[in-house]
């Protein structure tokens, strides 16, 4: 990857201009405004032509069949499963801690306020399968979907030549989908925000996908709600001269070959490190099967920046605010206070960023592109929404009209102020 290496000043500047770069901006969004309209348009014949331009396939069915959901599962092999069962109590055991409770106050005489948590009725879950099959995605959707309480759960992800993956489904059964579509892309997303004939109309749409998932997501937000832009994935690394630069690699290597748009990213203050890394990239990187990808990332997304000390490189990544950080350092927990802006962090050597991925429990669905510095990994708290509510006696309210009949007079709201006089009406 390329090296840089200049004062922080100067590769603050680089690294803005490198992560505000989206790839072929403009074509994707007319790509994707073009999508939605379509499916608004045409339902599900546009879902079936975009299938089979951009997958290939000529659907018959878009919703998947229970009986093929029990008979992938019943295939799939107990290693899986099992391993899919342990990575569902991690992620239910961690997720759980998340919930919020409604709360009454009474504490006022005469008053009673309130916010109730409620689930929401209905989300889709995008589940990506472009290039790769993703049933760890499911259980990172699903899980804190249930746990909230949400109603109906509708999970779409793109078709496959010969038929989704069983590990797919198998994690579908496991985690409680309602229901599966085999759509995906943009065309997927405009279907849960709009719905068709066949798809229902959701409340919110969550989960991960590549530029065109994100893309569609933040254009029909608004229509519907989202959890946030989960884009191609991300890794930063903070590494020194204490740290092992093929252990350093790999952990670049394991985001980067998620998609030829991903970002890997190295920031240390060891020039001999980020070259021995280089190193290290170019002979793992041969042996991988998704090789072709995890170079193309490396060459046209990723790069290597040496700063003069770790200080600097935390203020750079803060800057940077990637999906996943992974602090490469000895006594890694020192550093949590200086890390403001990361979707998943993973603190020291032993920390491999595919442990949060599959099985210790946090969310892996995450912020990228920079929106990690106002978004927060999914979580129960994007699946209920809040109602607030107040009661007052008329006591309780006498001794508070004048204030708000004043605030209402302020604004120029006469009906606002005799609402509430109107309750002192002598009748
Ligand atoms: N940020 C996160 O939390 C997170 C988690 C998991 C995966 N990911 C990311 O999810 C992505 C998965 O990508 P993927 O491609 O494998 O699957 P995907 O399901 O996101 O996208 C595949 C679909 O994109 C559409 N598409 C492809 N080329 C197109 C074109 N030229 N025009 C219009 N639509 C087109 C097709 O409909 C295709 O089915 C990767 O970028 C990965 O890094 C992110
Ligand atoms: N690293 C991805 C999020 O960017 C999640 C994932 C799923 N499977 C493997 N990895
Ligand atoms: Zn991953």
């Amino acid at each position: 990857m390329q090296i840089i290496e200049d004062s922080l000043d100067q590769l603050l500047n680089q690294v803005a201009i490198r992560t505000n770069k989206v790839a072929n901006r403009a074509e994707v969004e007319k790509a994707v405004d073009d999508i939605i309209a379509n499916v608004i348009e045409n339902g599900d014949q546009a879902l079936k032509d975009y299938e089979k331009k951009f997958d290939g396939i000529d659907l018959k069915n878009l919703r998947v069949s229970q009986a093929e959901i029990d008979d992938a599962y019943a295939q799939t092999d107990q290693k899986v499963i099992d391993a899919l069962e342990l990575a569902k109590e991690n992620i239910t055991s961690f997720q759980k801690m998340e919930v919020e409770e409604s709360f009454i106050d009474a504490k006022k005489k005469g008053v009673i306020r309130g916010e109730k948590i409620q689930p929401l009725a209905a989300v889709g879950l995008y589940v990506p399968g472009g290039t790769a099959a993703y049933p760890s995605s499911i259980l990172m959707n699903v899980i804190p979907a249930k746990i909230a309480g949400v109603g109906r759960i509708v999970m779409v992800t793109p078709p496959q030549k010969d038929g989704l993956s069983k590990a797919v489904l198998a994690a579908a059964k496991i985690a409680g989908v309602d229901e599966i579509y085999t759509v995906g892309g943009a065309q997927a997303i405009a279907s849960l925000a709009y719905g068709t004939e066949t798809i229902p109309r959701v409340d919110k749409i969550t989960g991960p996908g590549n530029v065109f998932v994100a893309t569609a997501k933040k254009k029909v937000f608004g229509q519907v709600d989202i959890d946030m832009i989960a884009g191609p994935s991300e890794i930063g690394i903070i590494a020194s001269s204490q740290s092992v630069p093929s252990q350093v690699a790999a952990d670049l290597l394991s985001q980067a070959e998620h998609d030829k748009l991903a970002r890997p990213m190295l920031i240390t203050d060891d020039r001999e490190l980020a070259e021995a890394v280089n190193k290290e990239l170019d002979r793992q990187v041969a042996l991988l099967p998704r090789r072709a990808i995890a170079q193309a990332a490396m060459d046209n997304e990723g790069f290597i920046a040496v700063v003069d000390d770790i200080d600097d490189a935390f203020t750079l990544m803060n800057a940077v605010a990637p999906e996943h950080l992974k602090v490469q350092l000895p006594d890694a927990i020192e550093y949590l206070n200086q890390i403001k802006n990361a979707g998943s962090v993973f603190l020291g050597f032993s920390a491999s960023e595919p442990l949060g991925d599959y099985l210790a429990g946090p969310n892996h669905i995450l912020p990228t592109g920079g929106t990690a510095r106002f978004f927060s990994p999914l979580g129960v708290q994007d699946f209920v929404k809040r109602t607030q509510f107040v009661s007052y006696t008329k006591k309780a309210l006498d001794k508070e009209k004048d204030a708000i009949t004043t605030l209402a007079r302020v604004e120029g709201l006469e009906a606002h102020a005799r609402a509430i006089e109107s309750r002192f009406d002598k009748e």
